[in-house]
Protein backbone atom coordinates (compact mmCIF):
# COMPACT_ATOMS: atom_id res chain seq x y z
CA UNK A 1 0.00 0.00 0.00
CA UNK A 2 1.27 3.57 -0.76
CA UNK A 3 -0.59 6.15 0.94
CA UNK A 4 1.79 8.36 2.85
CA UNK A 5 -0.60 8.70 5.92
CA UNK A 6 -0.94 4.89 6.43
CA UNK A 7 0.77 3.78 9.53
CA UNK A 8 1.95 0.00 10.70
CA UNK A 9 -1.51 -1.96 10.33
CA UNK A 10 -3.73 -2.25 13.47
CA UNK A 11 -3.36 -5.07 15.90
CA UNK A 12 -6.00 -7.68 15.09
CA UNK A 13 -9.61 -6.71 16.95
CA UNK A 14 -11.67 -8.54 13.75
CA UNK A 15 -12.00 -12.20 13.71
CA UNK A 16 -11.02 -14.55 11.13
CA UNK A 17 -12.97 -16.96 8.83
CA UNK A 18 -13.30 -17.52 4.90
CA UNK A 19 -13.38 -14.43 2.24
CA UNK A 20 -15.00 -14.93 -1.26
CA UNK A 21 -11.70 -15.33 -3.67
CA UNK A 22 -14.55 -13.12 -6.28
CA UNK A 23 -14.32 -10.30 -4.13
CA UNK A 24 -11.88 -7.58 -3.98
CA UNK A 25 -13.27 -5.87 -0.88
CA UNK A 26 -15.56 -7.89 1.15
CA UNK A 27 -16.93 -7.28 5.30
CA UNK A 28 -19.56 -8.90 7.46
CA UNK A 29 -21.41 -7.14 9.97
CA UNK A 30 -18.29 -4.37 10.43
CA UNK A 31 -19.13 -2.03 12.72
CA UNK A 32 -16.85 0.91 14.52
CA UNK A 33 -17.84 3.06 17.40
CA UNK A 34 -16.76 6.40 18.97
CA UNK A 35 -18.26 6.66 22.04
CA UNK A 36 -22.17 6.38 22.19
CA UNK A 37 -21.95 7.01 18.17
CA UNK A 38 -21.94 4.15 15.73
CA UNK A 39 -20.16 5.95 13.03
CA UNK A 40 -19.79 2.24 10.73
CA UNK A 41 -22.85 0.43 11.58
CA UNK A 42 -22.89 -3.69 11.02
CA UNK A 43 -22.09 -3.06 7.32
CA UNK A 44 -21.84 -6.15 4.69
CA UNK A 45 -19.74 -4.57 1.86
CA UNK A 46 -19.28 -7.14 -1.23
CA UNK A 47 -16.91 -5.51 -3.76
CA UNK A 48 -16.48 -7.58 -6.93
CA UNK A 49 -12.96 -8.07 -8.83
CA UNK A 50 -12.24 -5.87 -11.48
CA UNK A 51 -15.18 -3.39 -10.70
CA UNK A 52 -15.00 0.49 -10.31
CA UNK A 53 -17.27 0.41 -7.08
CA UNK A 54 -18.64 3.86 -5.62
CA UNK A 55 -18.88 3.98 -2.28
CA UNK A 56 -21.16 6.89 -1.84
CA UNK A 57 -23.06 8.93 0.86
CA UNK A 58 -23.24 11.98 2.43
CA UNK A 59 -20.81 13.89 4.51
CA UNK A 60 -20.58 11.95 7.65
CA UNK A 61 -22.41 8.46 6.59
CA UNK A 62 -18.99 6.94 7.50
CA UNK A 63 -17.22 6.30 4.25
CA UNK A 64 -13.53 7.40 5.37
CA UNK A 65 -13.97 5.14 8.67
CA UNK A 66 -14.94 2.31 6.70
CA UNK A 67 -11.98 2.60 4.67
CA UNK A 68 -9.94 3.35 7.76
CA UNK A 69 -10.53 0.16 8.96
CA UNK A 70 -10.43 -1.44 5.78
CA UNK A 71 -6.63 -0.20 5.50
CA UNK A 72 -5.65 -1.03 8.93
CA UNK A 73 -5.54 2.62 10.03
CA UNK A 74 -8.11 2.15 12.76
CA UNK A 75 -9.40 -0.98 14.18
CA UNK A 76 -12.62 -2.46 13.94
CA UNK A 77 -15.41 -2.81 17.06
CA UNK A 78 -17.20 -5.96 15.76
CA UNK A 79 -17.42 -7.51 12.56
CA UNK A 80 -14.90 -9.43 10.16
CA UNK A 81 -12.98 -8.18 6.80
CA UNK A 82 -11.39 -9.35 4.21
CA UNK A 83 -8.85 -7.45 1.44
CA UNK A 84 -7.90 -9.38 -1.62
CA UNK A 85 -9.80 -12.29 -0.11
CA UNK A 86 -7.24 -12.33 2.80
CA UNK A 87 -8.16 -11.77 5.98
CA UNK A 88 -7.61 -8.15 7.83
CA UNK A 89 -5.73 -6.62 9.86
CA UNK A 90 -4.13 -10.12 10.55
CA UNK A 91 -2.87 -11.17 6.56
CA UNK A 92 -1.99 -7.16 5.82
CA UNK A 93 1.86 -8.41 5.58
CA UNK A 94 0.43 -10.17 2.07
CA UNK A 95 -2.03 -7.91 1.14
CA UNK A 96 -0.21 -4.61 1.92
CA UNK A 97 1.97 -4.89 -1.55
CA UNK A 98 -0.95 -5.63 -3.70
CA UNK A 99 -3.14 -2.54 -2.78
CA UNK A 100 -2.22 0.92 -3.95
CA UNK A 101 -4.32 3.70 -1.28
CA UNK A 102 -5.37 7.30 -1.26
CA UNK A 103 -6.69 8.33 2.12
CA UNK A 104 -6.62 11.71 3.51
CA UNK A 105 -3.99 13.54 1.55
CA UNK A 106 -0.71 11.62 1.83
CA UNK A 107 2.21 13.61 4.07
CA UNK A 108 4.56 14.74 1.15
CA UNK A 109 7.81 16.57 2.74
CA UNK A 110 6.59 20.29 1.57
CA UNK A 111 10.55 21.57 0.27
CA UNK A 112 10.88 18.63 -1.77
CA UNK A 113 9.64 18.48 -5.40
CA UNK A 114 6.43 16.28 -6.16
CA UNK A 115 9.08 14.29 -8.41
CA UNK A 116 11.37 14.05 -5.43
CA UNK A 117 8.62 13.06 -3.14
CA UNK A 118 7.31 10.32 -5.24
CA UNK A 119 11.07 8.77 -5.29
CA UNK A 120 10.90 8.78 -1.84
CA UNK A 121 8.19 7.08 -0.90
CA UNK A 122 8.60 4.70 -3.98
CA UNK A 123 12.65 3.58 -1.98
CA UNK A 124 10.20 3.11 1.09
CA UNK A 125 8.30 0.20 -0.70
CA UNK A 126 10.39 -3.13 -0.28
CA UNK A 127 8.72 -4.56 -2.99
CA UNK A 128 9.47 -1.38 -5.40
CA UNK A 129 12.68 -1.79 -7.94
CA UNK A 130 15.08 0.59 -7.55
CA UNK A 131 16.17 -0.46 -11.50
CA UNK A 132 12.46 1.23 -12.59
CA UNK A 133 12.02 3.75 -10.03
CA UNK A 134 13.04 6.65 -12.12
CA UNK A 135 10.50 5.37 -15.20
CA UNK A 136 7.69 4.42 -13.15
CA UNK A 137 7.58 7.87 -10.88
CA UNK A 138 8.33 9.53 -14.68
CA UNK A 139 5.02 7.63 -15.83
CA UNK A 140 2.39 8.12 -12.69
CA UNK A 141 2.83 12.17 -13.03
CA UNK A 142 2.26 11.53 -16.34
CA UNK A 143 -0.87 10.07 -15.70
CA UNK A 144 -1.74 12.36 -13.12
CA UNK A 145 -0.84 15.25 -15.81
CA UNK A 146 1.56 16.60 -13.16
CA UNK A 147 4.75 16.56 -15.46
CA UNK A 148 4.81 20.04 -15.59
CA UNK A 149 5.17 20.74 -12.26
CA UNK A 150 7.15 17.93 -11.07
CA UNK A 151 10.12 19.68 -10.87
CA UNK A 152 7.78 22.43 -8.32
CA UNK A 153 8.45 22.16 -4.71
CA UNK A 154 5.14 20.86 -3.12
CA UNK A 155 4.27 23.46 -0.65
CA UNK A 156 4.13 25.36 -4.03
CA UNK A 157 1.23 23.07 -4.56
CA UNK A 158 -2.60 23.65 -4.98
CA UNK A 159 -4.75 21.32 -3.27
CA UNK A 160 -5.80 19.80 -6.47
CA UNK A 161 -1.78 19.48 -7.13
CA UNK A 162 -1.05 17.54 -3.91
CA UNK A 163 -4.06 15.31 -4.36
CA UNK A 164 -3.09 14.36 -7.52
CA UNK A 165 0.79 13.83 -6.55
CA UNK A 166 -1.28 11.31 -3.93
CA UNK A 167 -2.90 9.18 -7.15
CA UNK A 168 0.15 8.82 -8.34
CA UNK A 169 1.73 7.46 -5.08
CA UNK A 170 -0.98 5.11 -5.67
CA UNK A 171 -0.08 4.58 -8.75
CA UNK A 172 3.52 3.92 -8.94
CA UNK A 173 3.18 0.13 -9.27
CA UNK A 174 0.65 -2.11 -10.74
CA UNK A 175 -1.78 -3.02 -7.86
CA UNK A 176 -4.65 -5.26 -7.69
CA UNK A 177 -6.91 -3.20 -5.71
CA UNK A 178 -6.87 1.08 -5.97
CA UNK A 179 -8.55 2.77 -2.44
CA UNK A 180 -9.20 6.35 -3.39
CA UNK A 181 -11.13 8.14 -0.58
CA UNK A 182 -12.53 11.71 -2.29
CA UNK A 183 -10.32 11.38 -5.31
CA UNK A 184 -11.41 14.61 -6.66
CA UNK A 185 -11.42 16.68 -3.57
CA UNK A 186 -9.95 20.10 -4.19
CA UNK A 187 -9.95 19.62 -8.39
CA UNK A 188 -11.19 21.92 -10.59
CA UNK A 189 -13.65 20.85 -13.26
CA UNK A 190 -10.96 19.84 -15.77
CA UNK A 191 -8.77 17.73 -13.12
CA UNK A 192 -12.34 16.54 -11.44
CA UNK A 193 -12.54 15.41 -15.70
CA UNK A 194 -9.29 13.79 -15.78
CA UNK A 195 -9.25 11.94 -12.43
CA UNK A 196 -12.38 10.27 -13.89
CA UNK A 197 -11.14 9.83 -17.13
CA UNK A 198 -7.90 8.22 -15.03
CA UNK A 199 -9.97 5.70 -12.23
CA UNK A 200 -12.12 4.30 -15.43
CA UNK A 201 -9.00 3.73 -17.46
CA UNK A 202 -7.54 1.82 -14.42
CA UNK A 203 -9.57 -1.77 -14.85
CA UNK A 204 -8.34 -1.67 -18.80
CA UNK A 205 -5.41 -4.09 -16.90
CA UNK A 206 -7.99 -5.98 -14.20
CA UNK A 207 -7.05 -3.35 -10.99
CA UNK A 208 -9.88 -3.05 -8.77
CA UNK A 209 -11.04 0.34 -8.12
CA UNK A 210 -12.90 1.17 -4.62
CA UNK A 211 -13.90 4.95 -4.69
CA UNK A 212 -15.70 6.96 -2.37
CA UNK A 213 -17.57 10.22 -2.76
CA UNK A 214 -20.54 12.20 -2.08
CA UNK A 215 -21.39 13.49 -5.07
CA UNK A 216 -23.80 10.92 -7.25
CA UNK A 217 -22.76 12.41 -10.42
CA UNK A 218 -19.09 11.36 -10.12
CA UNK A 219 -19.82 7.92 -9.01
CA UNK A 220 -22.12 7.73 -11.46
CA UNK A 221 -19.76 8.43 -14.47
CA UNK A 222 -17.03 6.89 -12.87
CA UNK A 223 -18.35 3.54 -11.54
CA UNK A 224 -20.09 0.35 -12.65
CA UNK A 225 -21.10 -0.92 -8.82
CA UNK A 226 -22.00 1.25 -6.15
CA UNK A 227 -22.73 1.12 -2.21
CA UNK A 228 -25.03 3.80 -0.48
CA UNK A 229 -23.84 4.52 3.21
CA UNK A 230 -26.50 6.62 5.55
CA UNK A 231 -25.49 7.26 8.86
CA UNK A 232 -23.24 4.38 9.41
CA UNK A 233 -25.39 1.62 7.47
CA UNK A 234 -25.27 0.16 4.61
CA UNK A 235 -28.60 1.65 2.64
CA UNK A 236 -28.36 -0.28 -0.77
CA UNK A 237 -25.22 -2.64 -2.85
CA UNK A 238 -25.36 -3.54 -6.33
CA UNK A 239 -24.03 -2.86 -10.34
CA UNK A 240 -25.67 0.44 -11.43
CA UNK A 241 -28.05 -1.27 -13.62
CA UNK A 242 -29.01 -3.58 -10.42
CA UNK A 243 -29.90 -0.44 -8.45
CA UNK A 244 -32.04 1.09 -11.58
CA UNK A 245 -34.21 -1.67 -11.76
CA UNK A 246 -35.17 -1.86 -8.24
CA UNK A 247 -36.28 1.86 -7.83
CA UNK A 248 -40.16 2.71 -8.69
CA UNK A 249 -41.51 2.60 -11.57
CA UNK A 250 -45.17 3.60 -12.97
CA UNK A 251 -47.21 2.58 -15.65
CA UNK A 252 -48.68 5.96 -17.54
CA UNK A 253 -52.07 4.99 -19.57
CA UNK A 254 -53.49 6.84 -22.14
CA UNK A 255 -57.27 5.51 -23.09
CA UNK A 256 -60.79 7.09 -23.75
CA UNK A 257 -61.93 4.80 -20.73
CA UNK A 258 -60.33 5.72 -17.93
CA UNK A 259 -63.60 4.25 -15.61
CA UNK A 260 -63.36 1.09 -17.15
CA UNK A 261 -59.27 1.06 -16.71
CA UNK A 262 -59.55 1.89 -13.45
CA UNK A 263 -61.31 -0.86 -12.32
CA UNK A 264 -59.37 -3.14 -14.02
CA UNK A 265 -56.24 -1.82 -12.59
CA UNK A 266 -57.48 -1.83 -9.51
CA UNK A 267 -58.66 -5.43 -9.71
CA UNK A 268 -55.30 -6.53 -10.05
CA UNK A 269 -54.37 -4.87 -7.29
CA UNK A 270 -52.69 -1.72 -8.86
CA UNK A 271 -53.23 1.53 -6.71
CA UNK A 272 -54.66 4.18 -9.52
CA UNK A 273 -53.75 7.96 -9.83
CA UNK A 274 -55.65 10.30 -11.78
CA UNK A 275 -53.47 12.62 -13.60
CA UNK A 276 -54.99 13.36 -17.36
CA UNK A 277 -53.38 9.72 -17.90
CA UNK A 278 -53.93 6.96 -15.52
CA UNK A 279 -51.11 6.53 -13.26
CA UNK A 280 -50.56 3.14 -11.69
CA UNK A 281 -47.49 1.86 -9.49
CA UNK A 282 -45.75 -1.50 -10.64
CA UNK A 283 -44.23 -3.73 -8.54
CA UNK A 284 -42.79 -7.15 -9.24
CA UNK A 285 -45.42 -8.81 -9.60
CA UNK A 286 -47.26 -6.88 -12.10
CA UNK A 287 -45.40 -6.92 -15.88
CA UNK A 288 -46.47 -4.27 -17.82
CA UNK A 289 -47.31 -6.74 -20.77
CA UNK A 290 -49.50 -8.45 -18.22
CA UNK A 291 -51.43 -5.26 -17.49
CA UNK A 292 -51.80 -4.39 -21.05
CA UNK A 293 -53.14 -7.73 -22.02
CA UNK A 294 -55.66 -7.56 -19.20
CA UNK A 295 -56.59 -4.09 -19.80
CA UNK A 296 -57.29 -4.85 -23.70
CA UNK A 297 -59.20 -8.59 -22.87
CA UNK A 298 -61.37 -6.06 -20.54
CA UNK A 299 -62.57 -3.97 -23.14
CA UNK A 300 -60.30 -0.96 -22.38
CA UNK A 301 -59.02 1.32 -25.37
CA UNK A 302 -55.39 1.92 -25.54
CA UNK A 303 -54.39 4.99 -26.81
CA UNK A 304 -50.48 5.12 -25.19
CA UNK A 305 -48.86 3.22 -22.48
CA UNK A 306 -44.92 4.01 -21.12
CA UNK A 307 -43.16 3.60 -18.02
CA UNK A 308 -41.55 5.86 -15.93
CA UNK A 309 -38.87 4.69 -14.02
CA UNK A 310 -37.20 6.64 -11.06
CA UNK A 311 -33.93 8.08 -12.05
CA UNK A 312 -31.14 6.98 -9.95
CA UNK A 313 -30.93 10.60 -8.43
CA UNK A 314 -34.46 9.94 -6.84
CA UNK A 315 -33.39 6.67 -5.98
CA UNK A 316 -30.06 7.73 -4.10
CA UNK A 317 -32.13 10.98 -2.72
CA UNK A 318 -35.18 8.31 -1.00
CA UNK A 319 -32.22 6.00 0.65
CA UNK A 320 -30.29 8.35 2.69
CA UNK A 321 -32.89 11.28 2.96
CA UNK A 322 -32.70 15.16 2.22
CA UNK A 323 -29.40 17.05 1.97
CA UNK A 324 -27.88 14.45 -0.05
CA UNK A 325 -25.67 16.06 -3.12
CA UNK A 326 -26.16 14.92 -6.73
CA UNK A 327 -24.54 17.84 -8.41
CA UNK A 328 -20.33 17.91 -9.19
N1 LIG B 1 -11.76 9.73 15.29
C1 LIG B 1 -13.05 10.00 15.46
N2 LIG B 1 -13.55 10.28 16.67
C2 LIG B 1 -14.87 10.52 16.85
N3 LIG B 1 -15.78 10.54 15.86
C3 LIG B 1 -15.33 10.29 14.61
C4 LIG B 1 -13.95 10.00 14.34
N4 LIG B 1 -13.82 9.77 13.01
C5 LIG B 1 -15.05 9.91 12.48
N5 LIG B 1 -15.96 10.21 13.42
C6 LIG B 1 -17.40 10.43 13.23
O1 LIG B 1 -17.92 9.31 12.54
C7 LIG B 1 -18.89 9.72 11.57
C8 LIG B 1 -18.50 9.19 10.21
O2 LIG B 1 -17.38 9.93 9.75
P1 LIG B 1 -16.61 9.60 8.38
O3 LIG B 1 -15.45 10.53 8.28
O4 LIG B 1 -16.33 8.16 8.32
O5 LIG B 1 -17.73 9.95 7.30
P2 LIG B 1 -17.58 10.19 5.76
O6 LIG B 1 -18.76 9.55 5.14
O7 LIG B 1 -16.23 9.76 5.29
O8 LIG B 1 -17.73 11.74 5.64
P3 LIG B 1 -16.80 12.83 4.87
O9 LIG B 1 -17.17 12.70 3.44
O10 LIG B 1 -17.23 14.11 5.49
O11 LIG B 1 -15.38 12.45 5.20
C9 LIG B 1 -18.96 11.22 11.66
O12 LIG B 1 -20.08 11.57 12.45
C10 LIG B 1 -17.68 11.63 12.31
O13 LIG B 1 -17.84 12.79 13.06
Amino acid sequence: MTAGSVAAPAAPSVPDGAGEESLAIETRGLSKTFGAQRAVDDVDLRVPRGSVFGFLGPNGSGKTTTIRVLLGLASASSGQAWVLGQPVPRSWAQVLPRVGALVEGPGFYPFLSGRDNLRRLDAADPTASPRTRRARVDDALDRVGLTHASSKKVHAYSLGMKQRLGLANALLTPRELLVLDEPTNGLDPQGTREVRHLVRSLTADGTTVFVSSHLLSEIEQMCDHVAVMSVGRLVAQGSMAELQAQGARRLRLRTPDPTEATATLTRLGLSVDREGDLLADLDDEHRVEDVVAALVAAGVRVRGVSVEGETLEDRFVALTGEGFDVAG
